[in-house]
């Protein structure tokens, strides 16, 4: 009975670059929140990212991160993140392709994993700029591994990649991305 279990804070980050990737990202977010075990605590801005690794000439991703405090154990987390991803029509072929929605969990609150199923913090977090940075814009003294989010944003190689938030057009996208 996870409902009953304290609340736990986790950080998690979603990414679409194919399709409508803003509608994506908008149901994604409420579908994750759509349970008992998880509420919504905050949302960043959504943020337009060149891609990082996959193969060449994807299009770009938009990405974003949300707080939650949730009851599910970890594991659950990944599981419903998952399911959230597969709603999505998520086909997982080749490592970082375009997809329609990729949903990470980066941490869940203090906890430290080396488990290839489940790495806590996610193990590439604090070199993703398209991670670090919406997720200094929601919460500025935000710590990972004990450095400052903001810092770890700042150094990230994808940081030029990263268009600021008020400049991501607000006009409904063309479904071909
Ligand atoms: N913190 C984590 N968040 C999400 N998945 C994780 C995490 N740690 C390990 N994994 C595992 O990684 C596997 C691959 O995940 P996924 O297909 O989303 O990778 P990716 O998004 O292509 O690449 P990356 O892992 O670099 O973000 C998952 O099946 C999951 O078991
Ligand atoms: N810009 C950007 N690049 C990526 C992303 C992503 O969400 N945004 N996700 C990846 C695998 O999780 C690999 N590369």
């Amino acid at each position: 009975m996870s409902a009953t279990r304290p609340l736990t804070r986790a950080i998690l980050a979603l990414g679409s670059n194919l399709g409508e990737r803003r509608g994506t990202l908008s149901a994604a977010v409420g579908d994750l929140v759509d349970r008992p075990e998880v509420r919504l605590v905050d949302v960043s801005p959504v943020v337009s990212t060149t891609a990082v690794g996959g193969p060449p000439g994807q299009p770009d991703f938009l990405n974003m991160v949300i707080a939650v405090d949730t009851s599910f154990d970890p594991y659950e987390l990944l599981a419903h993140c998952q399911s959230v991803e597969l709603a999505h029509h998520r086909v997982r072929e080749v490592r970082w392709a375009a997809r329609t929605l990729d949903v990470d969990v980066i941490s869940y609150g203090d906890v430290v994993s080396e488990d290839p199923v489940l790495t806590l913090p996610h193990p590439r977090a604090a070199q993703r700029a398209f991670v670090l940075y919406p997720w200094a814009l929601m919460d500025p003294q935000a710590v990972l591994s004990g450095h400052l989010v903001s810092e770890l944003a700042a150094a990230a190689p994808d940081m030029r990649g990263i268009v600021h938030a008020e400049l991501v057009s607000l006009e409904p996208e063309d479904p071909q991305g």
